[in-house]
């Protein structure tokens, strides 16, 4: 089994919205990301890669800025929504169906790099084996396949 695995870095805000969270995961606080991809596969292309590094990152990376980086991760249902656009329009806000915990996150990525996938190498069998998201220099959460 190969795997391939690229990494990129975002910059984004967030705060959990439930009552038992801790104040500090209430207020809106920011941290530096590291989203680590990995990718596997049981044969290689006629190329003998699993996927061009350069595609997938052009890809990965353009989705992850244009959505994620300098964004406020929010519960959907978290009224902050609406208070911060009722500041400022047009704030970069991205909703997850969850408080954005890291693993929610992780998951999250985990469903859209699947989606990245089939766009970049469809009927191709690659599959996204783990999305590693690192939160701070010592808090990190993964969702991956078995
Ligand atoms: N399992 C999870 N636990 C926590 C998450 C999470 O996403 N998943 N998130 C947080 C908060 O986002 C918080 O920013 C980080 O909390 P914490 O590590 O407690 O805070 P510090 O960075 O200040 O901790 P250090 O002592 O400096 O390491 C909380 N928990």
């Amino acid at each position: 089994m190969y795997t391939i695995q690229i990494q990129h870095n975002i910059e984004a805000a967030h705060r959990f919205s439930q009552a038992t969270a801790s104040p500090k995961c209430r207020s809106i606080h920011g941290h530096s990301w590291v989203i680590t991809l990995t990718l596997r596969s049981q044969s290689l292309n006629a190329e003998n890669m699993v996927l061009e590094f350069g595609l997938l990152k052009r890809s990965w990376r353009g989705w992850l800025d244009a959505h994620l980086d300098h964004a406020l991760l929010l519960h959907e249902q978290d009224p902050m929504v609406g208070a911060v656009r009722a500041v400022e329009a047009g704030s970069k806000i991205f909703t997850l169906p969850h408080d954005p915990t890291t693993e929610v996150l992780a998951a999250c990525l985990h469903d859209r790099a699947e989606h990245l996938l089939q766009d970049l190498a469809p009927n191709v069998p690659i599959q996204v084996l783990r999305v590693h998201v690192q939160e701070t220099h010592v808090n990190a959460a993964a969702y991956e396949i078995e």
